[in-house]
């Protein structure tokens, strides 16, 4: 993910200089085995301007052992006990032994390890003899996970170099003490990590902390029961007023639906925490809700991602409300559940009815997933696991049995093979039609809804079905709430069009002042801004404001990083982006110099349209351009690049019209450079080579190198465009081309360039004087077949059209079939950021609705 350029601190250093800390969690499932913890390791190591305080599970499957050797030592099955741990135990020191390069590291490790072993040995043969197993030893011996997998993540580190140290989880975690499902005392916890982490983190050393434990009532070791890692990575996070918290997963992020369900399902790139909450109740397995609570006040955002992928920038869940387009974000499905129902006229205003429910259900120890009553109450509904149904239905006849005795209670109705279907979203509240869109959606897919749920927060609707149903319920709903547009790409809506600059130049800027004068009824939205040094982004749009601020900036020769918000990024990481997020018909305008074909791809693959001023990208070897053109064509995305020749002049369409309409175009012919154009006019009238020049610089005519222009490298460009189109298979190195560049002026600098223009004024004098006496005119003239191309310097004669054109005028002249006598000409001004940025414009209205 691209860094955010401004930082917030995280405390101060005895120097007086600020620390931003960002946690890390591994999860089980990531530390899979030494190659995992290697990868790891070099995420830790990173360089980032930020500290890393890190946070490790057990490595995978190792807790599931830890309970199993638990279990069968409450068996007094030592046989069992010693055969998982010496497997444990060996699965350890391989793992150790992969990680560390060296026989003495390896040795020291293996010293702890095989301690670490006999304790747990020791312990379960304990526990074996007296065949009980209390839930304080059961904690002791399933914390070995972390704090061993913790140890091998510090060995590594120190093997590389690193000043890392291993912290007792029990030591800055103070939590109530309930064995098994333990929950941090935040308070308490403040203090501890406050006096025993942060000096660790101020001194530079690089902190491994096992999670999902805690230290209890007189110093004993708790486990922090479900999502317990998560919870102390957030904990430490809410404590060290972290950064960021990331959370390095298997999965890429949290997803707008089950992808197994919903193949077009994508990862959310942006939940409120509320949100997520939600999420994690109703199935998104990924993130328990539990882990949240240390952040309901304070605003440290998480981030879930992809710890095979580094690079996606997986979910953020912030107290931000971002996409509001989406008034559902996620959906989730919860399989297998028993639908139970009290029904009877005898509950009508009778007190305790549901009281009694709840009360039966709690004795029974059986969760509640779902509630609904109407307002007639003459029925209450609610959702239970399925392999709970049957007790369900039993506890409940017998807390209701007089009831059903004087049939004041109808029965009680279990109904298996069910499942909830909730949509999430915190735009919900307050937008009306939200559960009409779910209800036809789903009734449009034939799905009939058996129960209903809302809260009045509005952030859920949840339907109970027949779980059949499932699959084409979640996709109906997934497809109605376009949801397979959140992660990136377009939304088709009729009122946005989001255009992303690349590219913040003379012709960039001029578009940013042109944009909000155009005339359509859809005015695009400028979302995001790239330059070389990193970018800025707003999904809702980019204000007025941070605009000008920003082309204030650009104008001053700044780079965007420096913009407060700004992230450091290169181009095809900030499209990258900024394409996880949901863009409205989004439009990568590229109005650079350079080889941008990375990012354009990144824009395509995201089904962003595609503006270009570049002519780079498609003057690219032919096999990339066909590449790119086969993309856009796959994700139903157009490239536009009118501006590539002859800048606002009506070249593209011209010829578009002429094929649409079954002309074929012949030959092309004519003058294409505005630059060239005006410096020939001016040495015409017997200005100095480097006096015009530098004026055409000024008025923003040229290249950024100049020497693009003087080389004929830039109508080598057009020249090739425009002989694509007509049939030519080459490559720029197949385009004939005179450059006006001396030799040794060719590779210098560009700065030494433009201080050494004068020494050529000779030279331009002198080619002038040569023209003139032979009555002719010097211009820069393209010519391209199908077979040939030819760009360079020509002497006219002044009854030429070419000799007629004046200053930066461009001359196109198509010969086709049908324009074979008297060919198909287009003049004017061909160079400028005004005419420019109006084509560039003219190209992006081209995309907006009418
Ligand atoms: N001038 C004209 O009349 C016409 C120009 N064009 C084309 O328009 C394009 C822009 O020209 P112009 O505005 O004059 O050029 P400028 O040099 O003024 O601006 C170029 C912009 O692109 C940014 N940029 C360059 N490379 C990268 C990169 N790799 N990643 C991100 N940003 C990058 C620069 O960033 P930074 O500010 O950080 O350097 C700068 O903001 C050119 O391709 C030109 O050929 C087309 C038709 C006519
Ligand atoms: N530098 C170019 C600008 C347009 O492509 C020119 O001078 O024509």
């Amino acid at each position: 993910m691209p860094a955010r350029s401004s930082t917030r601190s995280a405390g101060r250093s005895s120097t007086g200089r600020s620390t931003a800390v960002e946690v890390f969690k591994f999860g089980g499932a990531s530390l899979a085995d030494a190659a995992a913890v290697r990868h790891a390791i070099d995420l830790i190591l990173a360089p980032r301007p930020t500290r890393v305080v890190n946070v490790v599970s057990a490595l995978a499957g190792v807790t599931d052992a830890l309970l199993a050797i638990a279990t069968a030592a409450r068996e007094g099955d030592v046989k069992a006990v010693d055969v998982a741990v010496d497997r444990l135990h060996a699965r350890h020191v391989a793992v150790g032994n992969e990680v560390l390069p060296n026989i003495r590291a390896r040795t020291a490790l293996q010293r702890e390890l095989d301690e670490a072993f006999d304790e747990l040995r020791m312990l379960a043969h304990g526990v074996a003899s007296l065949r009980e197993l209390t839930p304080r030893t059961r904690d002791f011996l399933v914390a070995r996970g972390e704090q061993l997998s913790a140890r091998i993540v510090v060995a590594g580190l120190v093997s590389r170099k690193a000043k890392a140290q291993y912290v007792e989880a029990a030591e800055i975690i103070q939590t109530d003490g309930v064995f098994g499902n333990a929950f941090p005392d935040l308070a308490a916890t403040d203090r501890l990590v406050r006096a025993r982490l942060r000096p660790l983190v101020r001194r530079k050393v690089i902190p491994v902390i096992p999670g999902f434990v805690g230290g209890g009532e007189g110093g004993a070791l708790v486990t922090l029961g479900r999502g317990g890692s998560d919870l102390t990575a957030t904990v430490l996070g809410r404590s060290l007023k972290a950064e960021r918290i990331t959370l390095w997963k298997d999965v890429p992020g949290l997803m707008t639906t089950d992808p197994r369900l919903v193949p077009t399902a994508r990862i959310v790139p942006q939940l409120n925490v509320r949100e997520a909450a939600e999420l994690a109740y109703y199935g998104a397995k990924v993130l328990h809700p539990r882990a949240l609570i240390p952040l309901t006040r304070v605003r440290v955002p998480v981030f879930v991602r992809p710890f095979a992928d580094p690079e996606a920038p997986g979910t953020e869940i912030s107290v931000r409300h971002t996409l509001q387009r989406y008034p559902v974000k996620a959906l989730s499905i919860v399989r297998s559940q028993a639908l139970i129902t009290v029904t009877g006229n005898g509950m009508l205003g009778v007190p305790g009815i549901a009281a009694r429910t709840f009360a039966a259900l709690q004795q029974a120890g059986i969760s509640v997933t779902l509630i609904s009553q109407a307002s007639s109450e003459h029925s209450i509904c609610l959702c239970v696991p399925s392999e709970r149904g049957r007790d369900a239905k039993i506890a409940l006849e017998r807390a209701f049995a007089l009831e059903l005795s004087r049939r004041e209670l109808e029965g009680m109705d279990a109904q298996t093979g069910m499942a909830t279907l909730a949509v999430v979203g915190l735009g919900m509240a307050g937008s009306p039609g939200i559960a009409s869109r779910m209800f036809t959606s789903l009734s449009r897919a034939g799905v009939n809804i058996v129960a209903i749920a809302q809260g009045s927060s509005e952030l859920n609707i949840s339907v109970v079905i027949a779980e059949r149903d499932a699959e084409a319920a979640a996709r109906a709903v997934h497809d109605e709430f376009q949801l397979d547009k959140i992660g990136g790409g377009g939304v088709r809506r009729d009122d946005r069009l989001d255009v992303v600059l690349l590219g913040v130049g003379q012709i960039g800027r001029e578009l940013l002042r042109m944009l909000p004068r155009s005339r359509r009824r859809v005015r695009p939205t400028v979302v995001g801004l790239i330059d070389r040094s990193g970018f800025v982004f707003e999904p809702d749009g980019l204000s007025p404001r941070q605009l000008a601020s920003a082309v204030a900036l650009k104008s001053a020769g700044k780079p965007l990083a420096s913009l407060a918000h700004a992230r450091k990024a290169s181009a095809s990481e900030a499209v990258q982006w900024i394409a996880t997020h949901a863009l409205a018909r989004p439009v990568l305008v590229d109005v650079t110099a350079d080889d941008t074909l990375p990012a354009i791809r990144k824009a395509l693959a995201a089904d962003m349209d595609i503006v270009l001023a570049n002519k780079k990208p498609l003057s690219a070897p032919r096999a990339e351009v066909a590449a790119l053109r086969a993309l856009a064509k796959q994700h139903g995305a157009r490239i536009l690049h009118e501006t590539t020749v002859g800048a606002g002049l009506p070249v593209m369409d011209s010829y578009a019209k002429l094929v649409e309409t079954g002309d074929k175009v012949l030959r092309v012919e004519g003058c294409t450079s505005g630059t060239l154009g005006f410096l020939l006019t001016e040495i015409g009238k017997g200005r100095p080579f480097s006096d015009a020049l530098r004026d055409a610089m000024a008025r923003g005519y040229t290249e950024p190198d100049p020497r693009d222009d003087l080389s004929g490298m830039d109508v080598a460009r057009k020249a090739l465009i425009l002989a694509r189109l007509i049939g030519f298979d080459g490559d720029l190195t197949d385009v004939t081309v005179e450059s006006l560049v001396p030799e040794a002026y060719r590779h210098m600098p560009v700065a030494k360039f433009k201080a050494t223009l004068a020494d050529q004024d000779k030279l331009w004098a002198s080619r002038q004087a040569a023209a003139v006496k032979q009555g002719r005119a010097l211009r820069y003239v393209l010519r391209a077949t199908p077979r040939k191309v030819v760009v360079g310097l020509q002497a006219v004669p002044l009854s030429h059209p070419l000799a007629g054109l004046r200053g930066t005028d461009n001359q196109i002249v198509f010969t086709t079939k049908r324009y074979k006598e008297h060919p198909l000409v287009i003049t004017g001004p061909g160079a400028g950021p005004a005419v420019t940025a109006a084509g560039v414009l003219n190209d992006i209205l081209q995309l907006t609705p009418a």
